[in-house]
């Protein structure tokens, strides 16, 4: 089974096609067509012309939304690294369903449906508006164990991977990912440290709240479990296993998802990121396909992101998880995309077009930088 599903894996992850050049370009042209400043939307315009190359077509469509918040909880808990214990996880995945989380209000304001899954929850769910796709009841205590088999990493991953199938052929136009999991800081900065060979100290924060002394023990929790394991930083096999968790796993999966049936993914915070950073293992490609939205507050994101190449839009100091953070991007979407389809042309308006400058701004930035490296050098 374990062999099959991995086999399977490595095939989708082949079949995924880089972005739409012609679209790219095409939306490039719409966006320079438009009667404002060259670019004046900035990273708007850039993420309205990645949906392009995405949906192949410069006609690009945003309309139903959803956000998939994968749920589960993490054994690293028993460690004593987070403020409350993982009986969390459970209410607040029942909330979603009931409609009263954060994310919730945030996404009826952005007209996107929140769709919760179970993918690893560790107490009971009543609610039927949560989805079944539970592995198991929580991962295992990373300190002392792997977190989880590699039948059950491919579980997930592949969960991830159906979902953004099932959504794509609904109707969705756009997917975001969330999650909810006590303790998934703990495992998404051990990922961290091992993916961006960064010392733990450097990237692991203070999740949904610690003191000094519960920050220092967290760190250590996590030194421990990677002296423990030591997953090779190249093999994200092998890195889930040791000190993922359900989350990150399905969430890898809807990423991988998003390319292979293409979809637009939006990022949201750290965990996120995390599994965007193994997605980009299994498929380099992937990037091509994820739509970065906020740079959250834990210290690991900026690194993350920069390693995807990607940059935020939205600067808020954001760490609540649950996808609020790219849910927050879809009403800025729905902005750009106003001006993108509505707004008059500078043929409209009987006005000359502007020239794009860009590429002298941009050997200008080369020179100017050139030369204030010369003069540090100099001085
Ligand atoms: O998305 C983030 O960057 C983020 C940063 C800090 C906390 N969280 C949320 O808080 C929970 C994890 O925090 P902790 O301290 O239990 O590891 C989890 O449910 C996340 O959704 C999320
Ligand atoms: C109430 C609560 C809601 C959350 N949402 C994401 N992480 C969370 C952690 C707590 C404790």
């Amino acid at each position: 089974m374990e062999q099959y599903l991995e086999e399977q894996l490595r095939c989708l992850c082949r079949s995924v096609r880089a972005a739409d050049d012609r679209a790219v370009e095409a939306a490039k042209h719409h966006w320079d067509g438009i009667a404002k400043p060259l670019h004046g939307l900035g990273r708007f315009e850039d993420l309205l012309t990645k949906v392009a190359g995405i949906q192949n077509t410069e006609d690009i469509r945003m309309d139903r939304k959803a956000v998939v918040v994968f749920c589960a909880d993490n054994g690293v808990v028993a460690e004593g690294v987070t403020q409350t214990d993982s009986s969390v996880t459970a209410v607040v995945t029942e909330n979603f369903a009931r409609g009263i989380a954060s994310v919730n209000r945030m996404a009826s304001v952005a007209g996107a449906d929140v769709i919760p899954v179970d993918i690893g929850v560790m107490g009971e769910i009543k609610e039927p508006g949560v989805r079944n796709c539970r592995i198991a009841n929580g991962t295992n205590n990373m300190r002392k164990e792997p977190a989880m088999s590699r039948e059950q990493a491919l579980e997930a991953i592949h969960t991830g991977i159906r979902l953004a199938s099932e959504l794509k052929d609904t109707g969705y136009d756009l997917l975001a990912v969330g999650e909810m999991g006590i303790g998934n800081t703990t495992t998404s900065s051990a990922v961290a440290s091992v993916l961006l060979q960064a010392p733990v100290e450097i990237v692991t924060g203070r999740g949904a709240g610690l003191s000094n002394a519960g920050l220092e023990k967290k760190i250590e929790v996590i030194k421990e479990a990677i002296a423990l394991h030591h997953p090779d930083p190249e093999d994200p096999m092998a890195v889930l296993e040791s000190v993922g968790g359900f989350d990150i796993a399905g969430m890898c999966g809807l990423m991988l998802g998003g390319a292979i049936y293409r979809i637009p993914v939006v990022l949201d915070g750290l965990i996120s990121l995390m599994a965007a950073l193994l997605a980009q293992k299994f498929c380099p490609l992937v990037t091509d396909f994820l739509l970065p939205s906020h740079m959250g507050k834990e210290p690991a994101c900026g690194m993350a992101m920069e390693k995807l190449g990607l940059e935020a839009s939205i600067y808020g100091n954001l760490a609540l998880g649950e996808g609020t953070g790219a849910v927050m991007l879809f009403p800025l979407l729905d902005m750009a995309e106003a001006v993108y389809r509505e707004n008059s042309t500078f043929e409209d308006i009987h006005v000359g077009a502007y020239q794009n400058f860009e590429e002298d701004a941009a050997q200008k930035t080369a020179h100017t930088e050139t030369d204030s490296f010369e003069k540090e050098e100099q001085a």
